[in-house]
């Protein structure tokens, strides 16, 4: 291991090596959670007409501005529209036109008057409205281009597009939309105990829970995971599994033999395949060990064997990569809260962290990280909701304010 670097030392240098995968084009219902591979405007004004926004009719405000309930003025309503239909007709002195929500509204007409403000009323076989108030101009009327104007930036380069991002996209009537391709992520596990799912276990051999873990959070990222058995810690075994990963990835994952056992093989391996180091170690606990390199235009991550080392170092390294390969900025999102129930130490030495579960106590937001914090232990995470962060000048105490991700 090389003398351990920061976190954001760690972040940086991902970012210098982690290129901005190529885009390619998806029908918007294939596009949900995809990353936007370009700036995307405004097709059209919407709406795409003056709209109502109530059920009512379509005045000119100077007709009814005396209307009271005492004294109502009466109009002639000339014609009915619902939405979907432009109207034929002009609202002139004198006349309304009976206007449903979402509705054009009429030319002349310069506000809608609410149905429960009117009293529709039959004269001779005229139809009539009486108007009992008076409302402004441009009362329930959404203007063409109030909520977006053609050619206006509707979307930038880097956005997740989540279920509202969509719906944008289709009201300005685009099926199809460039994306940045899915990271492809080659997972290995390494370490001779390490057992694939599905074989019975021999003594001193554990099963891969390392590669479900993160082939799960690589999905949740939006990335494609790649499989690959496990290996043994024999160094040409390994070299062969890691050769054939990397020719079919953007990013390769390996778990186990970063640290400096005997059969700690994983970054000599790398580096004798030509994979350059970006850095082996970080402050941080769980997953100190962890290694970063680069192979051609690919990253490699070689993450700590234990799991919960595993875990943590995926959600602060491999997860940020990850949002880096589809050209997001904000990629370790944090927020903060109060510590809540510390472990018994006075601080932390590395930069470490906790699960743990947010409650709101107080009018303040804390994080409860009762439980047990050991890179061998899984367990603990099961059900969290939070990852609270404690950096050496913080006081592991009730009460201090740190920066929590969110699971
Ligand atoms: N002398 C030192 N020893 C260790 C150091 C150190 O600085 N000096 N660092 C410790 C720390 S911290 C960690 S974290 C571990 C990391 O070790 P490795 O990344 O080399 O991981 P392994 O030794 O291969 O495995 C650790 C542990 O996890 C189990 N494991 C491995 N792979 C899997 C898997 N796919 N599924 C489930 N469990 C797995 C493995 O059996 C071990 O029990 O090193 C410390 N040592
Ligand atoms: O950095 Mo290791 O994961 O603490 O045991």
């Amino acid at each position: 291991m090389d003398a351990l670097i920061a976190i954001e030392e760690a972040l940086r240098r991902l970012r210098s090596a982690a290129r901005i995968l190529p885009a390619q084009t998806v029908p918007l219902d294939e596009a949900f959670l995809r990353v936007l591979a370009n700036d995307v405007h405004a097709l059209l004004d919407v709406p795409h007409y003056d709209r109502a926004m109530l059920d009512g009719y379509a005045v000119k405000v100077e007709d009814i501005a005396h209307a009271t309930r005492e004294q109502p003025v009466e109009l002639k309503v000339i014609a009915t529209v619902g939405a979907g239909k432009m109207p034929e007709v002009r609202v002139t002195q004198g006349t309304a036109v009976r206007t449903m929500t979402g509705a054009p509204i009429a030319h002349g007409a310069d506000a809608i008057v609410r149905f429960e403000y009117t009293k529709e009323v039959a004269r001779g076989g005229e139809r009539m409205v009486q108007v009992l108030r008076v409302v402004p101009k441009s009362e329930a009327i959404q203007e063409q281009g109030h909520d977006i104007g053609a050619g206006e930036l509707l979307l930038a380069a880097g956005t997740e597009l989540g279920a509202i991002e969509i719906a944008v996209l289709a009201a300005q009537g685009y099926d199809s939309v460039q994306v940045i391709q899915k990271p492809r992520v080659a997972i290995v596990a390494t370490g001779s105990e390490v057992t694939p799912l599905g074989q019975m276990l021999q003594p001193g051999q554990l099963y891969n829970s390392n590669t479900p873990l993160i082939r799960a959070l690589v999905t949740k990222a939006g990335g494609t995971a790649v499989v690959f058995p496990p290996v043994g810690d024999e160094p040409e075994k390994l070299k062969e599994r890691l050769q054939e990963a990397l020719t079919v990835c953007d990013i390769l994952v390996t778990t186990g033999g970063v640290s400096v056992g005997d059969y700690d093989l994983t970054p000599m391996v790398l580096e004798q395949l030509g994979v350059k180091r970006l850095f082996w170690g970080v402050w941080m606990r769980p997953g100190t060990p962890v290694y970063a390199g680069t192979y051609e235009d690919r990253v490699v991550l070689s993450l700590s064997g234990n799991p919960a080392a595993a875990f943590v170092n995926s959600l602060v390294l491999l997860m940020p990569l990850l949002k880096m390969a589809v050209g997001q900025k904000d990629v370790l999102p944090t927020v903060k809260a109060r510590l809540k129930n510390p472990p018994h130490k006075r601080q932390v030495k590395h930069t470490r962290f906790f699960a743990g579960n947010l409650v709101y106590l107080d009018n303040e937001w804390w994080i409860d990280v009762s439980g047990e914090h050991s890179s061998g232990v899984m367990t603990n995470f099961i059900g969290k909701t939070a990852l609270a962060r404690l950096d050496a000048e913080d006081e592991l105490v009730e009460g201090t304010l740190v920066s929590v991700i969110l699971l």
